[in-house]
C-alpha cells in the first residue's frame, strides 16, 4: 500500500494508473490513468460498451484489473479483502444504473437497509433520523411511506442515491444517473449531484453518456475513446478539440 501512495499525487483521492482489462480478445480498457482530486466532480463520457461500467467495477472491487493499479482513499482497492473490503465500500457510495431499489419494501425500509447492514448499534431514534434526513437530501421526504413501483422513475433514481448518500460517503460513483429520464428530470438529477457534493464536500465520478449531464457536474470531463482516456479537461476545452471522434460524439449528442 505504501508504495502506491508513494506513486499518488498527495491531493488524490482517487489515482488509476496503467489499468487494463480484457474479456477474451474484447480489450475494454487498454492504460486507464486518472487522478481524481478531493471534492472534485470528475464526468466519464464514452459511448455505449466502452468500458464505463468495467471501470467502475474495478473501482469498487467487483472486478479485478488485468494490470494497471487504483488507489482510492489511499487503499489499493484489489488487494482489499472481507472487513477492509466492506469498510472500504461504506466510504465509497456507488449508485447502479437500475436504482437497485428493493420492490417489496416501502421506501423508509429501503433506506434503513444499507443503515443495518453496515452500522452497529444504532439506536431506532438514530435510523429514523438518518433515514429522514436522507429523503429531505434528495427532496422526497414525502414518499417516506411509499412502495418503489408507486413513484416515477425520476423519484426511484433519488431515492437510489439517498440510499447511497445514508452512509455518508467519501466518493460517490454514479453509473448512468440520467439514463431513462426526460431531460427536465435528468436536470433536477444533475442539480441533486451538485448538491450533494457542495452539501456533503464528496468526490464524485459521473459515469454517462450525456453530454448535459457531463457539462452540468463535471468540472472535468475525461472522454473515453478505444479503451483510454484521450481527452481529460474542462467541457469546453475538451469538445472543442477537432477530433473527429470527439465532434462527432458532440455532435450527434448535444442539444442544447
Ligand atoms: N463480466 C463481463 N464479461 C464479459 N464481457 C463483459 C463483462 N462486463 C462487461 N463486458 C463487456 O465489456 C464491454 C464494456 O462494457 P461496459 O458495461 O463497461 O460498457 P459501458 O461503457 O458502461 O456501456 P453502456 O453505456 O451501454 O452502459 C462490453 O462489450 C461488455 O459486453
Amino acid at each position: 500500500m505504501s508504495k502506491a501512495k508513494a506513486n499518488t499525487q498527495p491531493d488524490s483521492v482517487i489515482s488509476i494508473h496503467g489499468l487494463r482489462k480484457s474479456f477474451g480478445d474484447l480489450h475494454v480498457l487498454r492504460g486507464i490513468d486518472l487522478e481524481v482530486k478531493r471534492g472534485e466532480n470528475v464526468a466519464v463520457l464514452g459511448r455505449s460498451g466502452t468500458g464505463k461500467s468495467v471501470l467502475i467495477k474495478i473501482m469498487v472491487g467487483l472486478l479485478k484489473p488485468d494490470a494497471g493499479k487504483v488507489i482510492v482513499l489511499g487503499q489499493d482497492v484489489e488487494t482489499l479483502r472481507d472487513k477492509d473490503l466492506d469498510a472500504f465500500r461504506q466510504k465509497v457510495g456507488f449508485s447502479f444504473q437500475s436504482s437497485a431499489l428493493y420492490d417489496s419494501m416501502s421506501i423508509r425500509e429501503n433506506l434503513e437497509f444499507p443503515l443495518v447492514r453496515n452500522v452497529r448499534n444504532l439506536s431506532r431514534a438514530e435510523i429514523n433520523e438518518a433515514v429522514e434526513k436522507a429523503l429531505a437530501d434528495v427532496g422526497l421526504s414525502q414518499t417516506i411511506n411509499q412502495m418503489p413501483s408507486e413513484l416515477s422513475g425520476g423519484q426511484r433514481k433519488r431515492i437510489g442515491i439517498a440510499r447511497t448518500l445514508i452512509l455518508k460517503p467519501e466518493i460517490m460513483l454514479y453509473d448512468e444517473p440520467t439514463a431513462g429520464l426526460d431531460p427536465i428530470t435528468s436536470i433536477e438529477i444533475n442539480n441533486l449531484i451538485n448538491d450533494v457534493r457542495e452539501r456533503l464536500g464528496a468526490t464524485s465520478i459521473i459515469i454517462t453518456h450525456d453530454l448535459t449531464c457531463a457539462k452540468t457536474t463535471g468540472d472535468r470531463v475525461a472522454m473515453l475513446l478505444d479503451g483510454k482516456f484521450e481527452r481529460v479537461g474542462p467541457f469546453d476545452e475538451v469538445f472543442s478539440d477537432p477530433d473527429e471522434r470527439i465532434q462527432q460524439f458532440y455532435n450527434y449528442k448535444f442539444v442544447n
